[in-house]
């Protein structure tokens, strides 16, 4: 498998249902020598989604982050909010195959989980992978400029 530099700058948020999840990944991505700009929520209360898409797109946009993480309860919402933004590739995953694909294919810039979804295993071998794997380029490239 090919994969990107081992170190990447990886914008994380998520709503109130992903907050156990992202703290868990934040962790696990730290620990692997990433590092992670943490863009909320900041806690339990309940909040919208769509706030912590636009952050986290934002940060990639500016060049804070060189990649995204997002968390809500099934990811769909906050992949909709983010995939709105058009620099933003957004991939909602629920197994490693998803992940895998997600950056060889599709070259996403952001892995979206869902916490009331995917188990939290699942879900931490989600971003290992995501965040290890490289763009195959090629045919794949021709498909993803058309997504501009
Ligand atoms: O947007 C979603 C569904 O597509 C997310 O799962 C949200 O986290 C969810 O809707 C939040 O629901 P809650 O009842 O307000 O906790």
């Amino acid at each position: 498998m090919a994969t990107d530099s081992p170190r990447e700058t990886i914008a994380i948020a998520s709503d109130h249902a992903g907050l156990e999840m992202r703290a868990a990944l934040k962790e696990m991505l730290e620990g692997a020598g990433h590092t992670v700009l943490d863009l909320g929520t900041e806690g339990p209360a309940s909040v919208d989604y769509p706030d912590f898409a636009d952050a986290v797109a934002a940060a990639v946009k500016d060049g804070r982050a060189t990649k995204g993480l997002l968390v809500c309860g099934t990811g769909i919402g906050i992949s909709i909010a983010a995939n709105r933004h058009r620099h933003i590739r957004a991939a909602l995953c629920h197994s490693t195959t998803d992940a895998r694909f997600s950056r060889l294919h599709n070259d996403a810039n952001v892995l979206v989980l869902g916490a009331r979804t995917t188990g939290i295993e699942v879900a931490k071998d989600c971003a290992t992978i995501f965040f290890a794997t490289a763009f195959e380029g090629g045919r794949h490239a021709r498909r993803v400029e058309k997504l501009c």
